[in-house]
């Protein structure tokens, strides 16, 4: 399959076409050029999925559905049968006209009530397919969510897992679809089904003509579909570069620097070219799809053209009556009609399942990254968790970001992790939490490798506060009791955690207090400072620290970077105080004056543990540690000892 000419936008933007990262893409563009028969091959299967989940989700309705359709191509027949009565008596019977005339009635009078039935039959099956379609997509999109959720953290960070994740989000909607679609093609089938048996009857060539009149329109509406989804999934990451410029220019974060830097215009500029180079596409599929649906009318117009002159020699030589071919012209429209409508349908179904088979691919992918259930409980009491010459590498990445590195948590001890940007703190942190497994090394819980614990019960003993905490939009109570939502809580019960992370005043200012919606985008909700949210984090942290008396751990990146200085030196000595017999606590911060009251500090760098030790015997050893802590003191000495900074080496103008 041919790449997509992108927009000079694009490449300027994200240094190239923006895209998940291949491999797996690779293998899927190969898979999209399908076949026609290996297209309808896979779709049983993918009908029988859907089906399952409608089964699952109303076995009633499915099965009234069913039933009014049969009723609906028995009708079918029946009315042609009539018809064809009606042409008997018309052209074939004796007598005058007026007894003809009379004749007629019967087989009227029948047509009228086959009618009836059918119309009767038809609004049932809507009503039934009705009810079954949100259901269906209901059961759909909650595999799709609950899947998602439970997948392993790492899986999460992986750009193709992501992509499916994208993609698979259509699944739902197309699950849907796919049932109108289905009630359609039985519709069609059983019809047609019925059609070509009284064609048959009335003369066996009329059959093979019927079905060279649908096929061009087939192949046609295949084609067209084929394409459209070929399209869908090679221009999805160009569709995503473009949505996520728009959103930046909507963005709340983004809206002081779009307006300041005057980013909104450059980058509404870069959208409108990558939107008409997605426009020319969309351009292209509709002059392809013209052209296929041309072709496949004539053809299809010239097997009709063949079809009535057969019928016209059929009569001229005498195989066939005039009263059977009028039947016949009736049967030829309607079963082209029902066929046309069948391909259409199938082809509606082709195209919604090959959405469903992502789904279905993501469920089974997600199924093998989901976390494990199971394994053995956690101890009560551990005493120590310790870290045992762990190294991890990011899937994507060639280098470790944590390298050999060991730790001990003892219970009751404040420990904390310092280094540079990028040395692997959060890392630390992810697999400390149990978050991210080791590619080496292990993790104990007391005497337990946390590879055969059971990893819920190891998340139930973890408490994390990071500086991208959620800021989740529901009420400040809410906020506060989603560090543990399944324990029940009254304002009055959040309250001790609301004074322990010092919040009483943030509280106090909120028009409803606990009550208050946290969520600028809805009417009558407040949005809090940067400072005011870490509280409330903090919170929520000790809420869930303080309704576990299991040992445990807490683990708190970078808590105060919005708290100003007094809040800083508070919060510190806060978290401090939360360790507890049946705590560990520990600390990830650059704020040397934070740590230095650690019971132990380590220090990283590039990954590998750099030094540890406490605070003095770290100054002490005159390392990286003391560096860091004496270029961060030098900021607070007196003015005569900072020295001045040097002249700028950029020149503002240049
Ligand atoms: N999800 C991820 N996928 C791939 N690489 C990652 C991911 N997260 C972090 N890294 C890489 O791992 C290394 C360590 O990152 P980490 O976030 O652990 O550092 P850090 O010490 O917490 O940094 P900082 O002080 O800036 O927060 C970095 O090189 C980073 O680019």
């Amino acid at each position: 399959m041919a790449e997509p000419q992108v927009s000079d936008a694009e490449h300027e933007l994200f240094g190239g076409p923006l895209r998940y990262d291949m491999g797996w893409s690779q293998h899927e563009h190969a898979s999209l050029d399908l076949t026609m028969m290996s297209a309808l091959r896979s779709m049983p299967a993918l009908v029988g999925t859907t089906l399952r989940i409608a089964w699952q989700a109303d076995r009633r309705a499915l099965v009234s559905v069913g039933i009014s359709e049969l009723g609906q191509g028995i009708a079918a027949a029946a009315g042609l049968l009539a018809v064809n009565a009606v042409m008997h008596a018309l052209l074939a019977g004796s007598g005058s006209a007026a007894e003809r005339l009379h004749a007629l009635v019967p087989g009227l009078l029948a047509a009228a009530a086959i009618g009836v039935v059918n119309s009767a039959l038809s609004a049932w099956s809507t009503s039934r397919a009705g009810r079954l379609e949100p259901k269906v997509e209901r059961i759909a999109t909650t595999q799709y969510l609950a899947a998602a959720a439970a997948v392993e953290l790492e899986a999460i960070d992986d750009p193709d897992f992501r992509r499916l994740v994208d993609i698979a989000q259509h699944g739902p909607a197309s699950a849907r679809r796919m049932i109108s679609a289905c009630v359609a093609a039985l519709n069609g089938l059983i019809s047609l089904i019925t059609t070509a048996g009284v064609l048959l009857v009335l003369h066996p060539v009329l059959l093979p003509m019927l079905i060279l009149i649908a096929a061009p329109r087939g192949w046609g509406a295949m084609r067209v579909a084929q394409e459209r989804y070929v399209s869908v999934m090679s221009w999805i990451e160009h569709v995503r570069a473009s949505r996520l410029i728009g959103n930046l220019l909507t963005e709340r974060t983004a809206a002081q620097e779009v307006r300041l830097h005057g980013v909104g215009t450059f980058l509404l500029s870069r959208y409108e070219r990558m939107a008409e180079s997605a426009e020319a596409e969309q351009e292209r599929l509709a002059s392809s799809k013209a052209l296929t649906e041309w072709v496949a009318s004539a053809l299809s117009g010239l097997a009709m053209a063949a079809t009535y002159g057969a019928m016209f020699w059929l009569i001229m030589a005498g195989h066939m009556s005039l009263a059977v071919a009028g039947t016949a012209v009736i049967a030829v429209r309607t079963g082209s009609a029902s066929l046309g409508a069948l391909v259409m349908n199938i082809n509606q179904l082709h195209e919604e399942s090959l959405y469903v088979r992502d789904h279905g691919r993501f469920l089974t992918r997600a199924a093998l990254r989901t976390l494990p259930s199971g394994g053995a409980p956690v101890a009560e009491r551990v005493a120590e968790i310790v870290l045992d010459r762990v190294t991890y590498r990011y899937p994507d990445r060639d280098t470790a970001a944590l390298d050999d590195v060991s730790l001990t948590l003892p219970m009751g001890s404040v420990t904390a992790v310092v280094g540079e940007n990028g040395s692997g703190k959060s890392t630390l942190m992810k697999i400390l939490s149990g978050m991210l497994l080791p590619d080496t090394g292990t993790l104990r819980w007391g005497e337990d490798d946390l590879t055969g614990l059971d990893r819920a019960q190891v998340f139930e003993r973890v408490s994390l506060l990071t500086q991208d905490f959620q800021r989740w939009p529901v009420t400040a109570a809410m906020n506060i009791r989603l560090g543990r939502p399944d324990h029940p809580a009254t304002d009055e019960d959040l309250m001790p955690s609301v004074d322990y992370a010092a919040a009483g005043p943030v509280v106090a200012k909120l028009p409803a207090g606990l009550r208050s919606l946290l969520a600028r985008i809805f009417r009558g909700a407040i949005e809090l400072s940067g400072g005011e949210w870490q509280k409330i984090g903090l919170a929520r942290t000790h809420w869930r620290s303080a309704t576990s008396q299991a040992d445990g751990v807490l683990i708190v990146d970078e808590p105060t970077s919005a708290l100003d200085p007094e809040a800083e030196i508070e919060a510190f000595d806060r978290i401090r105080r939360l360790a507890a017999p049946n705590r560990a606590v520990v600390l990830v911060t650059h704020r040397m004056s934070g740590v230095r009251h650690a019971d132990h500090i380590y220090v990283l760098s590039d990954g590998r543990l750099a030094e540890h030790g406490t605070h003095d015997e770290l100054l002490a050893a005159r390392g990286r540690y003391a560096a860091m802590f004496d270029a961060q003191a030098a900021q607070y000495a007196p003015a005569a000892t900072v020295p001045h900074p040097a002249a700028p080496v950029v020149p503002d103008q240049v």
